[in-house]
């Protein structure tokens, strides 16, 4: 089964198929997952330089201004870092681990039932996503995406939606702490960002099987996050980014998202990643995504446009336009940006 999503002039192919986390381990890789070499994870011609370490952001305490301080030199030059002090329980995390893990330990066929190309359904089931842009080769990852305002979910595993409430809740309030803290640093008013800019929420259960040859694939295609802020959970240390991303232990990984890069008006990057593969175990990660809701107007802050030679450097645009282009430039940040830079 092939289906087809049309938007604007490209095309965002997925393949059903048996989920890759079903069956028995794979021996090798099969054809359809090995990319053309310049894709490959070791191909150093993308010119990328990997920051040496990954900034850690202590949350706790209340010198706000010392956190906001943090916030902004890591979001400024990497758009990535690891929080602390978070105040998500590590139950509550280790709860919701456990029972998207269970998810992917399903049989294929009570996955299957959530399975669907249609990118506006919540939840959905998706594996071995074929990008646009021509490409002939699958990404080695299975997907189930969650709601989080309001929170959706599978009935299948039973646990799922218990886990889910408490985890989101936790969640959406470290990231607007951590909104907040952004905006202040910047030099805004601290609810900059509330309301509808950040009144959307979803999350992706990421699930990687191992690979027999880590080398010859990835989970997902080099891509910055479309929202604001993302909140990444994993199971084991992986390679999320060209650097590989150990979470310190009980610790969140965040990066911001294009509309973050547009609102400071460039203060702040959005952090681009991919997602490399393991050959010894699966990996399990969960990234709540913080975005504006679909009508909302997004701009640069009148604030940071005004110093004399800063000029807005993006038009305002609604954020559905935004996903649209987003969709049909298949996660290319250049391609993407060149829509809205004023
Ligand atoms: O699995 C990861 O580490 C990152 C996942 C990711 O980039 C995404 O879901 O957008
Ligand atoms: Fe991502």
């Amino acid at each position: 089964m092939i289906g087809i999503y049309a938007n604007q002039a490209r095309l965002y192919l997925e393949m059903a198929a048996e989920p890759l986390s079903n069956g028995a381990a794979h021996q090798s890789v099969p054809g359809r997952y090995i990319l053309p070499v310049h894709q490959r994870p070791s191909y150093s011609g993308n010119g990328k330089v990997a920051p040496p370490m990954l900034p850690v952001v202590d949350l706790g305490g209340d010198d706000d201004g010392r956190i906001a301080e943090e916030i902004i030199r890591a979001g400024r030059e990497f758009g990535f870092f690891q929080v602390v002090n978070h105040g998500v329980p590590e139950e509550v995390m280790g709860a919701m681990m456990r029972a998207a893990e269970e998810f992917f330990g399903l049989p294929a066929d009570e996955k299957m039932a959530y399975y669907s190309t249609d990118g506006k359904q919540l939840p959905r089931f998706h594996t071995s996503v074929r990008n646009g842009a021509g490409e002939e080769f699958l990404y080695w990852r299975d997907c189930l995406k969650l709601g989080c305002h309001p929170p959706e979910w599978p009935d299948n595993p039973r646990g799922l939606g218990a886990a889910l409430e408490p985890y989101t809740a936790a969640v959406m309030a470290a990231a607007r702490r951590v909104l907040r803290l952004a905006a202040v640093g910047l030099g805004l008013c601290e609810e900059h960002f509330e309301g509808p800019l950040s009144g959307g929420a979803m999350m992706n259960v990421n699930h990687y099987p191992p690979c027999p040859d880590p080398s010859l694939t990835l989970g997902i295609a080099p891509h910055c996050d479309p929202g604001l802020v993302t909140v990444l959970m994993e199971n084991v240390g992986g390679g999320t980014m060209w650097v590989d991303v150990d979470a310190a232990p009980g610790g969140l990984v965040l990066n911001f998202g294009h509309q973050m890069e547009v609102v400071s008006n460039g203060r702040l990057r959005s952090g681009e990643h991919r997602v490399v593969t393991g050959a010894r175990v699966a990996r399990t990660s969960l990234a709540s995504f913080v975005w504006p809701e679909l009508w909302c107007t997004v701009a640069p802050a009148q604030e940071l446009v005004l110093a004399p030679g800063k000029g807005p450097l993006y038009r305002p645009y609604s954020y559905g336009e935004f996903l649209g282009v987003y969709v049909a430039e298949a996660g290319d940040r250049d391609a993407i940006m060149a829509h809205f830079k004023h």
